[in-house]
């Protein structure tokens, strides 16, 4: 503190040493100027390699790449840039786990009333030490070297202000003493400090900004580790599910990027007017003696708890306000992606009514919160900009006004009565007084920063809030059940209740004790009317809903199975083929009911959900690709869109029917034991869809098709059926196709057949009837006119 309260005044401007150091450190910020060009880049940016031009055919041909391995085998995202491609080295994903026990759920009320409390220390602490400065890696951080230097110049801006605010004392001094050399020595210093200063402040807001981007990507990266998770945890799939976050959109984009702009913000914003104060308070304390310090600090306080008082729940607010902002974004990304329903129901007005509301909701939000800041800022400026430095003006006074007329009363007359003391005399208290009014101007823009800092600080506690909170939902999901394996490749599912998740106890599950086994040839055809469960048993096989174990792990009476063994007896459970849900070569490939196209090339359609650069390692051929193509009737595409590199928005461009086409291409490319096809040739001809499902099974692959079509019937061997009961569950009954059942069932058919054919001849002797009445009465129809046929 010692160190601190020394005036800056002599050991700068008086003596010859001391102006080595101005020099000195006017030299190394010179120095500094150079690096951000060079060092900083490369320190920051060594990894990601210069962003190369490339000509356009390499581009769009690295493009469909993605990825490349670098000569040290790291696995590298080619990022299309400034006319090039960046290679930027991705680490491999984590599954965090072992951060879990750090982010509990948050209780309702947390969530509701973010404040700067323990709960949001706890948050904070949780998110920087898990997520962005991890303790075990701390020295390996780079992120840790720009929040260094950020601190070293905040620090070093601290320093020059409280320099220039000495300067202009001592010009002002040299003026006033009619000193003309010393004031043009002044100006030139003046000049001099100004180019360290400037710079500084442009590196503060330059690593501000950079901080900002990088805490945003190491934020960005781990959810996208627990978002994107693959079987079993699949949190995209499982958030949803259980309706545990809405608008994730909104907290994976805004959220985390405001979150990172206010927390960077933030730091500077504390941390350099913590410091402004301590410095300027130390040099000051010298003029204004301990009582003055003291009543300056008085001062402080008082206002402080004054402002606290008055200062909105800006945290709430905050979170609230960012919830809004996500739904109206879902709204308008919603209208965006089923465009062409809405179109053809010619539903603009409507979706424009709904948007509108939503969007009102958050205009009204936003606006009372400017309302709320007028009155809150008012308060604040008033306080801080004129409260604090009239009495900062006040407190400086006192010294002029008492003190030293005091002690210039009683100094003897012989030194006071020389013209040259006067005006020394007077010259230095101006010089003091000028030093001193920067300082306390700058003590009350440091008082004022942290005051703005304070309302950052109650809108980044409605931030962490929500960032906690997507953070803790993710960690805390169920995770996809993971099957059993069969032992002799079969499908199996034995005794389970399916079950809508999350629904109540007394909620009867959709199917009731259901048992059937799938071996592999033995395709199983799944058919009942619209909502009974068929896709619902689909998520179970798939592992995406949790099978319950049936109350009575007995064969019932909820269903049956007919010329089919049953292994129903023993626990509830589902069993699949070993790799089932391997993401390279899985053994059970589902195709869902609506056909899903991803951004991409028209070769990323087909080998969906692989890379290109595992199409490559494969060692798959384009010649493949086209033989698949002409297996679903598809032999057309490549040259239609411009080859397979063409990358377009495909769910637009394809129609309904070339859609379902191209998701049984990923079949055909991925080769599985087991497909569950779940109604995905619904827009296809029945001739087509029946030579493609003759294809897949000449592949060797075995068929679990859910469907309404009867004429699919034939490409099976066992038929599952479900139908409604009175206690609202399924009964399902499984036969073989082909059984002395399904014969009798034709015969069934065929008896009523032959009996409406029966009344053929009642309906003839009926016909002719009505033709002689019509020929009695000599009235023509007027169908019979036209045509030609009455006389
Ligand atoms: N995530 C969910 N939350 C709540 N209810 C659901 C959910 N998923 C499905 N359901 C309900 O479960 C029932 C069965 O759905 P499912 O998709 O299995 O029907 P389906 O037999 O395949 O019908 P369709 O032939 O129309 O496709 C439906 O009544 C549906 O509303």
């Amino acid at each position: 503190m010692a160190v601190l309260s020394r005036p800056l005044r002599y050991p700068f401007f008086k003596h010859p040493p001391q102006r080595r150091t101005l020099l000195l450190v006017f030299g190394a910020t010179l120095l500094l100027r150079a690096l951000p060009g060079n060092v900083f880049h490369n320190i920051f940016h060594r990894d990601k390699g210069k962003g190369k031009a490339f000509p356009a055919d390499q581009l769009k041909q690295t493009l469909q790449q993605m990825y490349e391995t670098d000569e040290n085998g790291r696995v590298c995202l080619l990022v299309p840039y400034e006319g090039g491609v960046q290679k930027v080295p991705i680490p491999s994903p984590s599954d965090h786990s072992s951060d879990k026990d750090a982010f509990p759920l948050l209780s309702t009320s947390t969530q509701a009333k973010p404040n700067l409390d323990l709960a949001f220390l706890r948050q904070l602490r949780s998110i920087i030490c898990c997520i962005l400065f991890p303790p075990a890696k701390l020295w390996r951080n780079k992120d840790l070297g720009i929040v260094l230097m950020h601190s070293s110049f905040l620090v070093l801006r601290t320093v020059l202000s409280i320099m220039v605010a000495r300067l202009d004392g001592r010009i002002v001094r040299d003026l006033v003493k009619s000193d003309g050399k010393g004031f043009l020595k002044g100006i030139v210093l003046w000049f001099v400090l100004a180019i360290p200063s400037t710079y500084t402040n442009s590196m503060i807001r330059h690593l501000q900004s950079v901080l900002h981007l990088h805490l945003r990507t190491r934020l960005t990266r781990y959810i996208h580790d627990l978002y994107f998770a693959s079987y079993p945890e699949a949190r995209y799939y499982q958030i949803s599910l259980e309706h545990k976050l809405d608008g994730i959109d909104q907290y994976i984009t805004a959220d985390v990027d405001a979150w990172a702009g206010s927390l960077s913000g933030l730091y500077g914003n504390l941390l350099k007017p913590t410091l402004d104060i301590v410095l300027f308070l130390s040099q000051l304390s010298r003029s204004l003696g301990a009582r003055g310090t003291v009543l300056l600090w008085v001062n402080y306080y008082i206002t402080i708890r004054i402002l606290r008082a008055v200062t909105p729940a800006f945290g709430r607010l905050a979170a609230v306000e960012a919830r809004l902002e996500g739904e109206y974004r879902r709204g308008v990304g919603r209208v965006g992606r089923e465009s062409e329903e809405v179109a053809f129901y010619d539903g603009g007005a409507r979706e424009k009514d709904i948007l509108t509301r939503a969007y009102l909701r958050l205009i009204k939000h936003v606006n009372s919160i400017y309302k709320i800041r007028i009155a809150y800022e008012w308060t604040e400026d008033y306080v801080i900009k004129y409260l604090w430095s009239a009495a900062g003006y006040g407190l400086i006074a006192v010294p002029f006004l008492f003190t030293r007329n005091k002690r210039l009363q009683s100094d003897s007359p012989s030194i006071i009565e020389t013209r040259e003391a006067k005006d020394n005399a007077v010259a230095g208290r101006t010089e003091t007084y000028i030093s001193n009014r920067r300082l306390l101007l700058s003590l009350a823009d440091a008082g004022g920063r942290l005051m703005f800092a304070y309302k950052d600080m109650l809108e980044l506690a409605g931030l962490t809030t929500r960032l906690y909170t997507l953070v803790s939902t993710l960690h805390n999901l169920p995770q996809s059940p993971e099957g059993k394996i069969s032992v002799d490749d079969s499908i199996e599912i034995r005794n389970i209740d399916v079950t809508i998740p999350g629904s109540n106890d007394d909620t009867p599950p959709l199917v009731k004790d259901l048992s059937f086994i799938v071996r592999p040839g033995e395709h199983l055809m799944i058919t009942g009317s619209n909502g009974v469960g068929k896709t619902a048993i689909a998520r179970v096989l798939a592992g995406l809903w949790r099978p319950t174990p049936s109350s009575s792990e007995s064969e019932s009476d909820s269903g049956s199975g007919s010329g089919i063994s049953l292994k129903t007896s023993g626990t509830s459970a589902v069993y699949a083929p070993q790799n089932a849900h391997d993401r390279h070569h899985p053994s059970v490939f589902v195709v869902p009911q609506r056909a899903y196209m991803v951004v991409g090339s028209l070769l990323d359609q087909v080998i969906y959900p692989h890379t290109y650069q595992e199409f490559i390692k494969s060692g798959r051929t384009i010649d493949e690709l086209e033989d698949i193509l002409e297996k679903v009737f598809l032999t057309y595409l490549p040259d239609r869109e411009g080859g397979w590199t063409t990358r377009k928005e495909w769910r637009d461009v394809l129609s309904g029917g070339e859609k379902q086409r191209m998701s049984l291409a990923r079949v055909f490319y991925h080769r599985p034991k087991f497909a569950i096809l779940d109604e995905c040739t619904s827009a296809v001809s029945s001739d087509v869809e029946g030579r493609m499902y003759e294809s897949l099974k000449a592949l060797g692959v075995t068929l679990i098709t859910i469907t309404l079509r009867p004429s699919l019937t034939k490409f099976h061997k066992q038929l599952l059926t479900l139908n409604l009961d009175s206690s609202s569950s399924a009964h399902w009954t499984l036969s073989r196709v082909g059984t002395a059942e399904e014969r009798m069932e034709i015969h069934r058919e065929i008896k009523s057949l032959e009996e409406k054919l029966a009344d053929v001849e009642g309906w003839e002797s009926r016909v002719k009837e009505l033709e002689v009445l019509l020929s009695a009465g000599g009235i023509s129809s007027s169908a019979g006119a036209s045509s030609g046929e009455c006389s």
